[in-house]
């Protein structure tokens, strides 16, 4: 008998990480069962610390960009890879008990509080906006708030019905299209499942001497010289000293192996540091 794999995920129940996760759950190998953790920097540890086989996380979001933690938390990491990223549409919807009247405060991770700043501008602009670490413990504390406090939650509607909220309007972000992206990581010490497909990207995360003129550009002229195509550039404080930054290259992967390799090899040599996340597959979600 095989022992079930598990996946860590952002809880509690109800999250828009747990819907992710059930839908990249039912296109792997062996379908995970999963765990929830209070925040994202718990669900990465668990990984880490091999209470979880995996977990999936967000990295990105079309509307207001990086999940710092996360990016924070891979850079410092040495143990994880990138076993495929996942593109998950983002829907936000505005929850509160029964007969709320007038709504005054209002809870969310902060992503979906950006994610629907035009909208809450408009209908709620005296309202207080309170951030917390996820949509669903947003839910949660709405439910558990005395009646007639004017609480409303901006979450999933499966983590607003498993409170017992009813939706106050629908699909409240200030664009249709707003999605996340989520990477999957594992352990780099663990058996890798069979992907779930094609690899299309790679990930490198490195350090480059910010007082040198030019590094950047030095950095970028490798993988343009070689034909590589960078998809996207993001960059963090190292968190060593000021000025001091850490850069995410996302770069295609198509017929160019032999090129990304010495591309890459060529960053090494001009970094403080690089690590290699691995190549993955990018599965679009159309749930
Ligand atoms: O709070 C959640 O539900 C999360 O899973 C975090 C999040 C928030 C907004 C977009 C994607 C993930």
């Amino acid at each position: 008998m095989s022992i079930m794999k598990k996946m860590g995920v952002l809880g509690p129940l109800g999250t828009h990480s747990e819907a992710a996760a059930q839908y990249l759950s039912r296109l792997l190998p062996e379908r995970p069962e999963l765990l929830v953790y209070p925040d994202i920097f718990a669900v990465i540890q668990s990984v880490e610390d091999g209470e979880v086989d995996s977990c999936l996380v967000p990295v990105e979001n079309s509307l207001e960009g990086a999940i710092n933690i996360t990016l924070d938390t891979l850079a410092r990491s040495a143990d994880l890879f990138v076993a495929s990223e996942l593109i998950w549409p983002v829907h936000n919807q505005l929850m509160a008990r029964p007969g709320t009247q007038k709504i005054c405060r209002i809870y969310s991770h902060p992503q979906p509080i950006s994610q629907c700043r035009g909208y809450l501008q408009q209908h709620y602009p005296q309202a207080e906006l309170i951030k917390v670490a996820s949509t669903a413990r947003a839910a949660e504390i709405v439910a558990q708030e005395p009646r007639g406090m004017g609480a409303a939650a901006i979450c999933t509607e499966r983590g607003g019905e498993l409170n017992g909220l009813v939706t106050v309007a629908k699909e409240i972000q200030d664009n249709m299209a707003n999605a996340t992206r989520f990477f999957e990581l594992c352990r780099v010490t663990a058996a890798p499942h069979k992907p779930v497909g094609p690899a299309e990207k790679m990930l490198v995360i490195c350090e480059i001497d910010g007082q040198k003129a030019g590094a950047l550009y030095d950095v970028l002229k490798e993988f343009a010289d070689r034909g590589v195509n960078m998809t996207r550039i993001e960059s963090r404080p190292a968190r060593t000293e000021l000025g001091a930054y850490i850069f995410f290259f996302d770069l295609e992967v198509a017929d160019n192996e032999a090129a990304l390799r010495e591309a890459v090899a060529a960053v090494a040599r001009k970094s403080k540091w690089l690590k290699d996340l691995g190549s993955f597959p990018v599965v679009r979600a159309n749930p």
